[in-house]
């Protein structure tokens, strides 16, 4: 049974608890946050945020289901694409792939997100052509990291295998339009399916692109489709304040304390690509016309170790979300073994998942003590439903954050200036 009503908890009582933020400030950002959600659900309402539609549309996880079997009979998926056309699907990904390798039933995924010449070939050498699929996924069909390594791949599998069965292992996943990944499609005869047009990149989580590669290892789309389609809805129906109490916290913190950082700091792994995800979201698409949040990674409790000096201590110019999920204890303990080390008792009476709790309520009330802004997101358990629940979330809230600071968030012009630099550069050897 799918869980309704929000499955995601927001606190940001932190942030007054020791005065980081008075109500007062709060309250005036909360106003201008209410009215800038309203903006946004009439955009939604107008169909502007094709996106927000896209988890409760069935008819995309049915074409995924068309393919997940064929490609489930490799031994390995390459998967080339990057930024919003990899993110997603490593984000889905990383919740599986752990057990998932162990037991050896699905195929081994490869994401090819970033581009680096020895990775590149590394992964070549261990790879079989003949036994392994590869899934190229670009909306514009147009970005020369996807691009360039299409090509390298086609060259190489048509070293190893015939040609002409290309088209059994290569799938494009890119818009209907005359772009490059089309016209390389076309020459070889290898199968297209559409992206969506009206849909980009960092917002495409809940499209054909970002959702196959993790159904090939087993990802239940259904469930994560269904999180956040049902937190959509929690928002829109005023049941979850949890992204517009967000975006009034961070225009709060910018405009009484100068925050351009925003720190994310989870507690646990399976919220590192989640994190990654994140960065791009807020990144690119409040970053513009001067104004946005630097969106930085820290990991807990391993960055404890490396970031919370600054963090506590150094400049007083960083939002923090804490992002938590409740690990449960898995060991049989036995604390009799260390009665010979008396000091180390408490470490023998507690399971890993309750010292990364422990440490997780430590980090976050020294902050606090520390008048640092502190929220803390906090899920039963990470899964498919909550991720889609996360996801939505934080889509919605910037959203909220881009209409208040008047961009767009659906453009990233600036990035295409270096692009351009680089293919002329390459143009001209
Ligand atoms: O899906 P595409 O068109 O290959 O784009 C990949 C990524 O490149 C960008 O356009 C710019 O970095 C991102 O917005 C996008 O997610």
């Amino acid at each position: 049974m799918f869980k309704t009503g929000p499955i995601i908890h927001q606190d940001i009582s932190p942030c007054f608890l020791y005065g980081a933020l008075s109500d007062e400030q709060f309250v005036i950002a909360r106003n201008t946050a209410d009215s800038a959600f309203r903006a946004v659900g009439r955009n939604a309402e107008n169909r502007m945020l094709p996106f927000l539609e896209a988890p409760f549309n069935e008819e995309c996880i049915e074409k995924a289901e068309s393919v997940v079997s064929h490609f489930r009979k490799f031994e390995s998926v390459l998967v080339i694409g990057t930024g919003g056309s990899s993110l997603g699907a490593r984000t889905m990904t990383s919740l599986l792939q752990s057990w998932v390798m162990a037991d050896n039933a699905f195929p081994k995924l490869y994401f090819l997100d970033n581009l680096d010449a020895e990775i590149f070939w590394e992964i070549m050498s261990i790879v079989n052509p003949k036994t392994t699929g590869v899934i190229a996924v670009s909306k514009s069909g147009e970005t020369a990291e996807t691009l360039i390594q299409v090509m390298r791949c086609i060259e190489y599998w048509s070293g190893i295998i015939d040609i002409g069965t290309l088209s059994e292992q290569f799938l494009f996943i890119t818009e209907p339009k005359n772009n490059f990944l089309r016209k390389i499609a076309a020459h070889f005869g290898i199968k297209c399916m559409d992206h969506p047009t009206n849909i980009g990149g960092r917002f495409s989580c809940f499209s054909l692109g970002s959702i196959l590669p993790p159904m090939i290892i087993g990802f239940d789309v259904r469930k994560f489709f269904h999180g956040a389609a049902s937190t959509c809805n929690q928002i829109f129906l005023g049941r979850l304040r949890a992204p517009i109490d967000g975006a009034a916290l961070a225009l709060a913190l910018y405009n009484t304390k100068n925050i351009r950082t925003h720190v994310f700091f989870p507690y646990g792994d399976a919220f590192s690509s989640f994190t990654f995800w994140c960065r791009q979201l807020i990144a690119e698409s409040i970053g513009k016309n001067g104004v946005g949040f630097t969106p930085v990674y820290g990991m807990g409790p391993v960055d404890q170790h490396s970031q919370l000096q600054l963090y506590m201590d150094g400049p007083d110019d960083k939002l923090f979300t804490v992002l938590f999920e409740k690990q449960v204890a898995r060991e049989r303990l036995s604390p009799n073994t260390w009665d010979f080390l008396p000091s180390l008792r408490p470490f023998a009476i507690s399971a890993i998942a309750d010292l990364v709790s422990a440490q997780c309520n430590a980090t976050c009330q020294a902050l606090m003590k520390k008048k640092r802004p502190v929220r803390i997101l906090c899920v039963h358990v990470l899964n498919e439903q909550t991720l889609g629940a996360l996801m939505m979330n934080f889509i919605i809230e910037t959203l909220i954050t881009a209409e208040i600071f008047h961009v767009d968030p659906l453009t990233q012009p600036s990035v295409e200036i270096g692009k351009k630099i680089a293919l002329d550069a390459l143009s001209k050897r």
